[in-house]
């Protein structure tokens, strides 16, 4: 059977043949003078995955990395129809939505005493158990409930079968390797094999997988297990957040039909033209990005390939995508229910 194309040159092609979603080259190259300043900041360092963010792990322990995996095989689909009502948790006085309402349910459940990163507990955690540890603090509960159950004692249930319910065996086993661990998850985890077929081409994302190495490295500092020397293959994660700042950005385009569809608030389904489309010019739009960033420094007889790669500046476009939701909310992301991202 044809293997998947690799998401680098999956993004490529999707590119190349796309219809409704095009990458501005220009646009891109001044996104990247834009960030010229940016790379020496703690918003585009590997220490800002800590400085910047209270609710993850602030130690590189075990549990830290257990932590990793259980919040990045929940990692998707936060979106909500109406913005007025959406899935929000308190933690510690503080409401937190979207991905970090995630982070906070897991974060309240630990202080409750139930062990939620034990390989374990979540092999074998009922339903009910799950709807009372993500439980909404507002009518709208999480969405796909059942699908993160099904994922959490699928997931579980490999860890412990194959790696002694430890992900940092997993990690082990990939001897500084980003690549060998995200072949590793993709082999043993079922959920994390985000593919789509695009113009009979068998194409591939991996958002999770390749977030899940990205995070292990970032929780791990770039040290010891987590030192992988080839990060930089990872190419930026697809979600639905990453395609509206290129946009807002002007590196990326949509056509009028793909726009209208997008305003009228169309759920689109995984693997559709229009969301492969949007998905792998994200990707190709942000390698380009990355190829203008190190270009920029390369004139200046810098080079800066440890500190700019797709993992920093993913981290840092999101993070910027939350911060300006309000100049952002007349961009529209595209709505899909998936448990890919
Ligand atoms: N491309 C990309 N997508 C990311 C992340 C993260 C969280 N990572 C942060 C955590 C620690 C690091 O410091 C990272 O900053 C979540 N997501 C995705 O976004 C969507 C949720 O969006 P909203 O509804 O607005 O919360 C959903 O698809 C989720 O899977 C990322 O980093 N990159």
């Amino acid at each position: 059977m044809e293997a998947f194309l690799p998401p680098l040159e999956s993004a490529k092609f999707i590119a190349d043949n796309s219809k409704d979603v095009s990458v501005d080259e220009e646009g891109a190259r001044r996104v990247a003078e834009s960030l010229f300043d940016k790379v020496s900041t703690a918003e585009f360092g590997l220490e800002g995955w800590k400085s910047l963010h209270e609710l993850n792990p602030q130690s590189a322990s075990k549990e830290a990395v257990a932590w990793v995996f259980l919040v990045d095989t929940l990692n998707f689909s936060f979106w909500s129809e109406r913005e007025e009502q959406k899935y929000l948790v308190k933690y510690k006085g503080k409401m937190y939505s979207g991905y970090w309402s995630l982070c906070a349910a897991v974060n309240r459940a630990l202080d409750d005493g139930i062990p939620i990163t034990s390989a374990s507990y979540f092999a074998t955690v009922t339903l009910d158990q799950v709807k009372h540890i993500f439980r909404s603090d507002t009518e709208v509960p999480i969405p796909l409930i059942e699908e993160r159950h099904r994922v959490l004692n699928e997931s579980g249930t490999v860890l412990l079968e194959k790696f002694g319910g430890s992900f940092l065996t997993c990690v082990k086993m990939s001897k500084g390797s980003a690549q060998k661990l995200l072949h590793l998850i993709l082999e043993n985890f079922p959920s994390y094999r985000d593919e789509a077929v695009y113009e009979k081409k068998k194409v591939s994302f991996y958002k999770r997988a390749q977030i899940l190495v990205a995070d292990t490295w970032s929780v791990l500092e770039g040290r010891g297990d987590g030192s992988f020397e080839d990060i930089s293959s990872l190419t930026i994660f697809a979600d639905y957040r990453i395609p509206q700042v290129l946009v807002h950005l002007k590196a990326m385009k949509y056509s009028e039909e793909l726009m209208k569809k997008l305003r009228e608030g169309t759920v689109f389904q995984s693997g559709d033209k229009e969301e492969v489309e949007i998905r792998g010019c994200s990707i190709w739009c942000c390698a380009l990005i990355c190829k203008h960033l190190l270009e920029l420094y390369e004139k200046r007889g810098q080079d800066m390939r440890d500190k700019i790669n797709a993992v920093l500046l993913d981290y840092y476009l999101w993070d910027y995508a939350r911060e300006h939701r309000e100049e952002m909310k007349d961009i529209p992301f595209h709505q899909v229910r998936s448990i890919y991202y």
